[in-house]
């Protein structure tokens, strides 16, 4: 499934580009007056391959899954806070539940590997748990390159639900503590940045334990030796389940050419990863905000990303993406609903 989705990635349509410019022109509104609204809508078109794209409903898939470093105390809070979340998702509580039913999401809650058995009554749950939670990457690989790529395409298999049940736009986030070191290690690796200028304080470690995190990184870039142009083998040393099955939702999603709006750190790091796979989901990335998490910026960079937003958010779960889509239903509708000079008898002026 993985290769079939691989190599059924299409490049997005730039010829429409000129036909919605050329209206975005006639838009009562001087021209380029909306700014960066207006090449969001160009993109949006490109993606989609439609002169008046769609991008509702959204879709919010959120993967959970623990993580081994985590005995290595690089978190503020103890692995059980992973499940006990899935929980809160369950019940509407967490921040991302408030955000999707503003923006009018179908939220999915997927469990790749949280380690604790979870009831999972609740129809947002979905159980495709590949392990209970990542080996301590310090100690041994995260896990085996099988079980990465099973988590892969869980989360490919998570994205095509999505677009079965008719979901227009894709918000990928995630939950699983100690996920800013795995995505930490795994942005060194991608990026050959040292691993100094990319960790944080992720849940809000203090600025004492920061070194404390970073050896750690270090210790087991080293010990894994994991090969800087193979993704998979990235994602079976380093990684964590829900940073691969990310990884597949953007796979998964540019290939049914959905636009896929990012989220911060560990969002950025999984579209990375996608992008290595096969760098036409490039095109498909719409950058919802900076996170505060000091790495994201260089995870920006590698791809070339300028965010839509900086309300120095650190949470993940896919909530800065959550607030920004609010910005593609803008694009979306003036491209659709505003007046024409011609229809509105509004003069046009020099350059319309
Ligand atoms: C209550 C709570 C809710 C969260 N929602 C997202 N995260 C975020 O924090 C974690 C990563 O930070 P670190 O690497 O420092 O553990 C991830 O679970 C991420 O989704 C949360 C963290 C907590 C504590
Ligand atoms: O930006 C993120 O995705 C992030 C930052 C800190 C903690 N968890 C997630």
């Amino acid at each position: 499934m993985l290769a079939d989705t691989l190599a059924s990635l299409q490049p997005i349509d730039k010829t429409i580009a000129d036909r919605v410019l050329a209206h975005l022109n006639r838009l009562t509104k001087p021209p380029g007056s909306l700014g960066r609204l207006e090449s969001l809508a160009v993109t949006l078109a490109t993606i989609t391959g439609e002169a008046f794209p769609r991008v509702t409903p959204p879709g919010v898939l959120v993967f959970a899954a623990d993580h081994g470093v985590a005995a290595e105390g690089v978190s503020a809070f103890p692995q059980a806070v992973t499940g006990q979340m899935v929980a809160n998702f369950l019940a509407g509580g967490a921040a991302i539940n408030v955000f999707a039913r503003q923006i009018g999401a179908r939220l999915e809650v997927i469990d790749v590997g949280v380690a604790a058995e979870l009831p999972g009554q609740a129809p947002e749950f979905v159980d495709e748990k590949v392990r209970f939670g990542t080996a301590n990457f310090v100690e041994r690989d995260a896990m085996t390159r099988a079980e990465a790529e099973r988590a892969v395409e869980v989360g490919i298999r998570a994205a095509k639900r999505a677009i079965e049940g008719g979901c227009r736009c894709l918000i990928v986030g995630e939950m699983g503590i100690a996920n800013t070191t795995a995505s930490s290690a795994l942005l060194a690796v991608l990026t050959g940045e040292p691993v100094a200028n990319l960790i944080g304080p992720g849940t809000g470690i203090p600025e004492s334990r920061l070194s404390h995190k970073q050896a750690i990184i270090e210790r087991a870039i080293r010990a894994r030796a994991p090969d800087r142009q193979d993704p998979m083998d990235m994602l079976a040393k380093l990684g964590g389940l829900e940073i691969a099955a990310m990884t597949g939702a953007y796979l998964g999603g540019a290939s049914r050419r959905l636009p896929l709006l990012v989220d911060g750190f560990i969002a950025t790091v999984a579209a990375l990863l996608a992008c290595r796979l096969n760098p036409v989901v490039r095109d498909y990335l719409i950058f919802a905000h900076r996170s505060s998490e000091p790495g994201h910026v260089k995870a920006l960079v590698a791809l070339g990303g300028e965010p839509l937003l900086d309300l120095e958010l650190r949470l993940g779960e896919g909530t800065g993406a959550a607030l920004a889509f609010p910005l593609l239903t803008a694009a979306t509708g003036m491209l659709a609903d505003m007046a024409t000079f011609e229809a509105a008898g509004v003069a046009g002026g020099e350059g319309t």
